[in-house]
């Protein structure tokens, strides 16, 4: 089976039902944050302030090729979609979901957040600009699932059922 790729915005959470769709359907978990903070031991925090977005941004491209495109599940960061490259990548190898949730409820759990340098020190109003701007590109998804008023229990249901449904429109 083709890779599933977890994407949405910050606090959307993705690290966290990805963590529980692998137990559901038995397959390993990769987030490529985790990968790019243990290949550089430093944490996402430290990269950017020491060496800047962009740099990041590489490592985030490069993280995401190096990572298995069949029988894994994939948690993205944010910014992923950010990439025009990422986005054909995880569509054409293999099925990328999009986890939304309402601005309001991504700012409820992220507004004391410390570890996340785009949210760190923004207003409520800085978030929702970069928010609105990326959403058409999370609606590039084969797959939209609407988290917002749902558990992490329901939200890993609700994955499973679109993509086993969309697995069988693919033969
Ligand atoms: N469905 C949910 N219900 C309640 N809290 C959630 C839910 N999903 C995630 N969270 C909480 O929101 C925060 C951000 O989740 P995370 O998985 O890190 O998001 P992402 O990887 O999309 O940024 C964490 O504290 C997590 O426990
Ligand atoms: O949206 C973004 O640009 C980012 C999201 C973060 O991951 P999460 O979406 O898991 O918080 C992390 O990759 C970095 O802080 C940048
Ligand atoms: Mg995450």
């Amino acid at each position: 089976m083709k890779s599933i790729y977890l994407t949405g915005f910050m606090g959307a959470g993705k690290t966290t039902i990805g963590e529980e769709l692998g137990k559901a359907l038995q397959l390993p978990v990769y987030d490529t944050d985790q990968l790019i903070e243990s290949n550089e031991k430093m944490t996402i925090k430290e990269i950017f302030a020491q060496q800047g977005e962009e740099y990041f941004r590489k490592l985030e491209r490069k993280a995401l090729k190096e990572l298995p495109v069949q029988d894994a599940i994939i948690t993205t960061g944010g910014g992923v979609v950010l990439s025009g490259e990422n986005v054909d990548w995880m569509k054409q190898n293999g099925c990328m979901v999009f986890l939304y949730a309402e601005m309001d409820k991504v700012w409820e759990r992220l507004e004391k957040d410390q570890t996340r340098p785009l949210i760190m020190q923004k207003s409520r109003d800085e978030v929702a600009a970069i928010f609105e701007m990326r959403l058409p590109l999370y609606r590039e998804a084969q797959l939209i699932v609407d988290t917002t008023n749902l558990s992490v229990v329901e939200s890993v249901k609700s994955v499973v059922d679109v993509v086993k449904s969309w697995e069988k429109g693919q033969h």
